[in-house]
């Protein structure tokens, strides 16, 4: 890898970003972290869990193995951030692929209104799925104003919040509420530029993310914009958690790493649940006729859920007109524009989206 990527300096965060973005010719991901391969890699380090944080019993109904058996990891230099590798049952990473999916009722084979059918033909040749962005839950989350609204709220998703209660107190958590939830859509060629995650009122509360489908390369930063960076592979299942000094680092997606051709799915999509789980089960199995759509969408694109809780114990909304950041203000826009083009996720091209679960 060039040496230059590694450097300290003014923009050796950009650098890293543009390195992992490049197509012609591609990256090598050499210096990627693969946390799958455990501690091969000197920088990776074993995190300690709360074992008993959650029941066995408990775990299952979130479709997750046993907190003993998860396989928890840190980074050197990034003290608070928490790495686990695939602590999904087998087949319950279906369950997530297809809540997410099911923005677009059309897929189900169910019938459209007149207004989807004309969204649908003004879509063109691509399906809606194929233009979807990003969705918004819970109290959902304005990009002009970088504010999140008391009024413009829906319930949260009572899978996503069990799930992410669970893996917040699993690892120490144990007070989490998921309020507020970004669920950002990646084609082979989408990408996701440099920010901070700073909206949420209460940043002693950690952000939690979950990746499912083909493997990204995810970039951790510094709490400076030029601070340098480490690489990572986040695989289909991986659980991110950025708390304490973590919680406000700078990262971003440059690339997603593409498949080889006529490859399957990635090996934790490619089973289904029983079809009779636990009773009290929250993820449940995907009737076969919607899988095949999913695992068509899912071939080629990545999905991550971002949970985050925006309210600390007793805290409220502040009025409307205070809250309100503007740029200088904050010093951030949320997510950047990415001046290299390429499809970036970023608000400003944030028009392919919907707002509930
Ligand atoms: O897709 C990812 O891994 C990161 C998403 C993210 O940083 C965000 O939604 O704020
Ligand atoms: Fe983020």
């Amino acid at each position: 890898m060039a040496a230059s990527i590694v450097e300290h300096g003014e923009d050796a965060f950009r650098k890293l970003f543009k390195f992992y973005k490049r197509r012609n010719p591609p990256p090598d991901f050499i210096d990627v972290v693969d946390f799958s391969k455990g501690l091969k890699n000197e920088k990776v380090v074993n995190a300690e869990l709360s074992p008993t944080a959650i029941s066995r019993n408990d775990a299952h109904i979130a479709g997750l193995q046993p907190v003993q058996e998860w396989k928890a990891f840190g980074l050197r230099g990034y003290p608070g951030f928490i790495f686990i590798s695939n602590p999904f049952l087998p087949g319950s990473q279906q369950h997530w692929v297809k809540q997410c999916l099911k923005v677009d009722r059309a897929y189900l084979g169910e019938e459209r209104t007149s207004d989807e059918e004309q969204r649908f033909r003004k879509a063109g040749t691509k399906t809606l799925l194929e233009k979807l962005r990003w969705v918004t839950l819970g109290y959902h989350y304005n990009w002009d104003t970088k504010t999140y609204s008391a009024e413009h709220y829906t319930p949260f998703p009572a899978d996503l919040q069990t799930l992410s209660r669970y893996v917040a107190a699993a690892c120490g958590f144990s007070a989490f509420t998921a309020e507020a939830g970004i669920l950002n859509y990646y084609r082979s060629d989408s990408s996701l530029g440099i920010h901070v995650d700073e909206s949420e009122l209460d940043h002693t509360r950690p952000l939690l993310s979950f990746s499912f489908g083909q493997t990204a390369v995810f970039l951790l930063g510094g709490t400076k914009r030029e601070d340098p960076g480490t690489a990572m592979f986040m695989h289909s299942g991986d659980i991110m958690v950025m708390s304490g000094p973590s919680r406000l680092l700078y990262h971003a997606v440059p690339c997603i790493v593409a498949a080889p051709t006529g490859a399957l799915l990635p090996p934790p999509l490619l089973q289904g649940l029983d079809q009779s789980p636990l009773e009290d089960s929250q993820v449940h199995r995907v009737k076969e006729e919607d899988w095949e759509v999913c695992a068509k969408y899912i071939q080629t694109s990545r999905i991550n859920m971002t949970v985050r809780q925006v309210l600390g114990l007793g805290q409220s909304f502040p009025p409307a007109e205070t809250q309100r950041q503007t740029p200088s203000a904050s010093g951030e826009t949320y997510h950047e524009v990415d001046p290299e083009g390429g499809e970036d996720l970023n608000p400003k091209k944030r028009k392919n989206s919907t707002e509930s679960w």
